[in-house]
């Protein structure tokens, strides 16, 4: 990685070499617009892609008619467990296409914690908290936010819920200089 990202670079050559490091590092897909060459390929409809009757009737009280590109071409191999790197325009859907991938993968009969959302900022992080539990309301799951400053024992348990195998196996969704979603199923 060292040798890619040379002291001198441009901020947007070494964002550039980052993500390009990083893709293969994850052997990610890497969706942005210009990456979809087979339109007719993608599903069209949030039912086309094979998510929960709970989770399409959450889609559908939410407002959410069609599916925005970046979601029809990120969503099915968020859920198949593939590791993504979202880049598109804002707004776009990245974040609503991360946010379907979690509730699709996520068990509300485990009680365990099941994905880690990582947010550098406490007001996109309360905005994104409240997207899933209001997409995933017929999934029977819970949300925990909390920040470095007021993270408790409640939450400190359900941190220590990860599965230790997260580190091995958990899949990468990177909405590009936002967030960090890890998924361990
Ligand atoms: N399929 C959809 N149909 C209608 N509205 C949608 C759809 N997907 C997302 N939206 C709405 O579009 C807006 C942007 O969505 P989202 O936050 O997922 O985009 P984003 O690309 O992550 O944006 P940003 O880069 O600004 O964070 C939100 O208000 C969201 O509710």
């Amino acid at each position: 990685m060292g040798s890619r990202l040379k002291r001198g670079t441009s901020p947007r050559n070494r964002n550039e070499a980052l993500e390009s490091v990083l893709s293969k590092y994850l052997e990610a897909i890497y969706c942005r617009p210009d990456s979809i060459a087979y339109l007719s390929d993608l599903p069209k409809s949030f039912d086309a892609m094979g998510l929960s009757e709970n989770l399409l009737k959450g889609i559908r009280e939410y407002g959410f008619v069609e599916p925005f590109l970046i979601q029809r071409r990120g969503i099915v191999p968020f859920c198949a467990g593939e590791n993504l790197i979202l880049e598109s325009t804002s707004p776009s859907g990245k974040t609503v296409t991360s946010c379907l991938g979690i509730l699709q993968r996520v068990d509300g009969a485990l009680v365990q914690c099941q994905a880690l959302v990582l947010v550098p900022d406490v007001a996109n992080g309360k905005k994104i908290a409240e997207l899933i539990r209001r997409l995933g309301v017929h999934l029977g799951i819970e949300v925990h936010e909390f920040t470095r400053e007021t993270v408790d024992d409640e939450d400190r348990e359900v941190l220590f819920m990860l599965p230790l195998r997260l580190r091995i196996s958990g899949r990468v969704c990177f909405v590009k200089g936002q967030y960090l979603v890890i998924a361990s199923r």
